[in-house]
């Protein structure tokens, strides 16, 4: 399709906006993409398909960019022109040279300036959380509490209702704890677990307090890891003020709001109440108070998240994901953790007990990434810890530490950069979504810190094993980062026409590609619930995350995977 049959599209998408009454989002839509015509009817035609060559090609621009810098200053013209005829055809060629890489340089500034309009256009629309807002609820007596859901070797979850909410259903005893012991009755399951979810459409979390002392300052302090997915009213504006103005200036930043990160929408210091089970289950982090021998304080953080039906692990031991389904699983990871990255979080304990799922209406998995408790969330964003002991905590779960956090050596001005350890992680937890063993989990195979590329098993689906071979790289320079990985995953996905051609014309098609996106996904986001479907979400969150230089890198990974298969493998 041409760009002008693109627009077209696209103009067409505008105008039926403008008819069906939506004035504001079609004429956005419209003037968007007359906007667009000129810049990208300009910048295809002159694309190369040597300049997806990401870092091959950042070389030449810059060698370029220097010797046109070079050739535009007036010495160098003067030693050139005043020669002999040699010297002229020289500056001659050198002229037009610099005519080429102008243009060259021209596209670029103008296809990035696209790319940032879709980009800006998405991010207007934010994030927001389905829940409904409930007051108060910065104690425990705002909450009825069921049954536990859950319990880490740092917290116990139960699920739970705001105190004035009324019960739907009588069976108020039903929970993921019955749901495993009813495992074989289907259809009773299901309807179980949505009358357990409706009754109870809260998590709470409990968290064991060992050490932290028994005041809520002390508390916040030292789990204030926990309240890096905090919304802004999570915790109660008296105590935000002692986080910000008091000793507790060295909280972690929170992350924004984003469809694949969980949101903790109330945390709170409590007693440690009696709760079913306590008893049996962990007696031993119970405060003396509750059982004698208990090493527990006293009072402890409690988090309020939304409830979510099971965790990618349960979830994975009863069904395996089809080939498409499973690609968009591993997609949502990689969003999710390329919005932690750009927020200056790692989350460091990836693995698929943390990751908890749900039902769009289509069915399709939606994935959320939970816990934070291990979590690097520095101020300054840098993701580099300085690792000049060995007390220094390097992270959660050892099995799934990548290679270059794994084999780290604590020394004076030793650092450890984790700004792709967890994309490293998510290629790991790829297999276990694909229906195979993690080859990383202890007694399976490989150890992260000594395996070689060579010995990672091969996965059926040929258009992801690209992608997670490539994050499983031992090297982090040669690893892409989330956001490349998730690039290339959206363009094989639902990029396949546009990237099936690997002449001088894919560039121009990718162009076409993109603004029918933008407009598809705009008209789909008007369509009520199916404006908030897993694909959709995830097509949002690609075009607001629009970069040239990231697609660029993506497209040069799946050219270089090409090299080796026929093109159509990678399409899904
Ligand atoms: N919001 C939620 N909705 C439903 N279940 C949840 C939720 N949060 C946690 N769970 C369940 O509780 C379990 C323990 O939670 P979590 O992983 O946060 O505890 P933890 O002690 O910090 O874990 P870890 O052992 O990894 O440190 C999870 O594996 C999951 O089964």
């Amino acid at each position: 399709m041409s760009v002008r049959h693109a627009i077209g599209r696209g103009l067409e998408y505008g105008r039926s906006f403008l008819q069906m009454g939506l004035l504001k989002i079609g004429g956005r839509v419209a003037a968007k993409l007359r906007a667009d015509r000129l810049r990208v009817g300009h910048s295809v035609r002159t694309a190369q398909p040597q300049a997806f060559l990401p870092s091959r090609y950042r070389y030449y621009r810059t060698s370029l960019r220097g010797l046109a810098a070079q050739l535009q200053s007036a010495s160098f013209r003067r030693r050139l022109t005043g020669g002999s005829p040699r010297n002229r055809v020289l500056c001659l060629a050198f002229g037009l040279g610099v005519g080429f890489i102008e243009e060259q340089l021209e596209d670029d500034r103008k296809s990035a300036a696209t790319c940032q309009e879709i980009q800006a256009v998405f991010r207007r629309k934010r994030f927001q959380s389905t829940m409904k807002p409930f007051p108060s609820g910065y104690k425990l007596e705002d909450y009825i509490i069921g049954n536990q859901i859950g319990k880490g070797s740092n917290a116990v979850v139960y699920e739970a209702a705001p105190q004035c909410s009324t019960l739907k259903d009588k069976d108020s005893n039903c929970s993921l704890v019955q749901l495993r012991e009813d495992e074989g009755e289907g259809e009773r399951t299901r309807s179980v677990m949505c009358c357990s979810l409706r009754n109870f459409p809260l998590a709470i979390k409990m968290l064991w307090n060992f050490g932290a002392g028994s005041s809520s300052e002390e508390i916040l302090k030292s789990m204030s890891h926990e309240l890096v997915p905090a919304g802004p009213l999570a915790v109660e504006l008296e105590k935000e003020h002692i986080v910000h103005d008091g000793q507790f200036g060295v909280l972690p930043k929170r992350v924004s709001a984003h469809p694949n990160v969980i949101r903790v929408y109330r945390a709170f210091t409590a007693d440690v109440p009696l709760l079913p089970g306590a008893q049996d289950e962990y007696p031993d982090v119970l405060p003396a108070r509750l059982n004698p021998a208990g090493l527990g304080n006293n009072r402890t953080l409690f988090l309020v998240m939304k409830n979510y039906p099971c965790t990618l692990r349960q979830y994975l031991e009863a069904s395996t994901p089809g080939r498409r389904q499973g690609s968009l699983m591993l997609l949502q990871l990689l969003e999710g953790v390329d919005h932690l990255c750009k927020q200056g979080v790692a989350h460091r304990d990836l693995k698929s007990d943390n990751v908890l799922m749900e039902f769009d209406s289509d069915g399709c998995p939606r994935l959320v990434i939970t816990d934070f408790g291990c979590c690097l969330a520095q101020r300054n964003a840098s993701l580099e810890l300085p690792f000049n002991s060995a007390w220094v905590s390097k992270g959660g779960n050892a099995s799934l530490m990548a290679p270059e956090v794994a084999t780290a050596v604590p020394g004076c001005g030793a650092v450890i950069d984790y700004s792709k350890a967890d994309a490293w992680a998510v290629g790991a937890i790829s297999y276990e979504i694909f229906g195979k063993l993690n080859p990383f989990y202890r007694g399976v195979g490989l150890e992260s810190r000594k395996y070689e590329e060579r010995h990672l098993p091969t996965l059926p689906p040929a258009d992801v094993q690209l992608v997670i071979r490539l994050l499983l790289r031992r090297n982090p320079s040669k690893r892409p980062s989330a956001r490349v990985a998730a690039d290339m995953l959206h363009l094989s996905i639902w990029g396949g026409k546009a990237l099936a051609n690997r002449d001088s014309t894919g560039m121009k098609k990718l162009a076409d590609w993109l603004l029918c996106q933008s407009a598809g996904v705009l008209l789909k986001g008007c369509r009520g619930p199916s404006g908030n479907s897993v694909e959709v979400e995830l097509q949002r969150s690609f075009l607001s995350n629009l970069d040239l230089e990231d697609l660029r890198s993506a497209m040069g990974f799946l050219l270089y995977g090409w090299g080796q298969r026929p093109a159509h493998v990678l399409s899904v």
